[in-house]
């Protein structure tokens, strides 16, 4: 688990905000996986947002109340007792929790993997299955922000607008707004909160396996002046040594690589290196600046 909570709003004048976006956006793609044509439509939906909903997922909501319960909890300790998860390092965490939301991403993939014929069942869950699979946790928490009134009608970011560099995210917040994704011409729109589903955001690794059909969607979070916002992601990533490359048996014959192979460690270490909004896999693309 990795926790990050927005710091004190002493001065808002070290805070980056944006304009408001009034726009709700309706066209999330809702996916009910107990549907026969779902693996056709998360495919759709990886393609044209790199983000979609999950209903009919039979994880109970008394369970995820229970872990809600339990997320403000944690965030009402002191720092103190808070760093006793882990060390801060740069957020405090551990890798354990997370194992039933991963089953459901793994379920996802293979119904992916079925949908695009791409062999084996497992070929991409068993990247998350793996038992050194570089997976983790994140709790996230955005106190409420009465100040905003101060910020002449702008609103503040939480977290601040990047792509997700695993293969998949799978997020569940409770019933607080902020979440917003940039759709592909460039508009920013807020997700609907619901705290009874997932939302999976496909990361920047799924972009290079399927040569950039699907799209690493960019996200920001924005704070809300009245509802504190919790947030609980698993992103699944693979083993380190695991080669990102395209699966050939996504691509046309005779299509091109966009990107030049690398392992999930060398990525890993070059996005540490980069700014939280950079365009990380830039530095991989074979045919920039051509
Ligand atoms: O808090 C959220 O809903 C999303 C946070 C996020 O994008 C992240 O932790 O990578
Ligand atoms: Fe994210």
């Amino acid at each position: 688990m990795v926790v990050l909570s927005l710091p004190n709003h002493d001065n808002l004048g070290q805070f980056k905000t944006c304009k408001p976006t009034p726009n709700i956006f309706t066209g999330i793609p809702i996916i009910d996986i107990s549907d026969p044509n779902a693996k056709h439509l998360i495919i759709e939906a990886c393609k044209e947002f790199g983000f979609f909903k999950v209903v009919n997922h039979g994880v109970s909501m008394e369970f995820l109340s229970l872990l809600e319960d339990e997320a403000v909890k944690f965030f009402k300790l002191t720092q103190q007792e808070k760093e006793k998860s882990g060390p801060p390092n740069p957020f405090y965490g551990n890798k354990k929790i997370g194992s039933n939301v991963r089953e459901m991403a793994c379920e996802v993939l293979e119904m992916i993997a079925d949908g695009l014929n791409i062999g084996a069942k497992d070929v991409l869950s068993g990247l998350l299955r793996d038992e050194k699979s570089d997976s983790c946790f994140r709790l996230n928490h955005y106190p409420t922000c009465p100040e905003l009134q101060a910020l002449n009608g702008r609103n503040l970011i939480g977290f601040g607008e990047h792509t997700d560099p695993h293969i998949i995210s799978v997020v569940r917040s409770n019933n607080t707004s902020g979440l917003q994704i940039c759709l592909k011409d460039g508009t920013w729109v807020s997700v609907p909160p619901d705290h009874s589903s997932f939302f999976f955001n496909v990361g920047d690794a799924f972009q290079v396996m399927t040569n950039g059909r699907f799209r690493s969607v960019k996200h920001r979070v924005l704070a809300d002046n009245l509802k504190s916002r919790i947030s609980m992601i698993y992103f699944g990533g693979p083993t380190l040594s695991t080669k990102i490359t395209a699966l050939k048996s996504v691509m046309e014959e005779g299509e091109k690589s966009l990107y030049k192979e690398f392992t999930w460690c060398e990525y890993k270490k070059s996005a540490y290196k980069t700014r939280l909004g950079d365009n990380r896999l830039a530095l991989f693309e074979k045919f920039a600046g051509q």
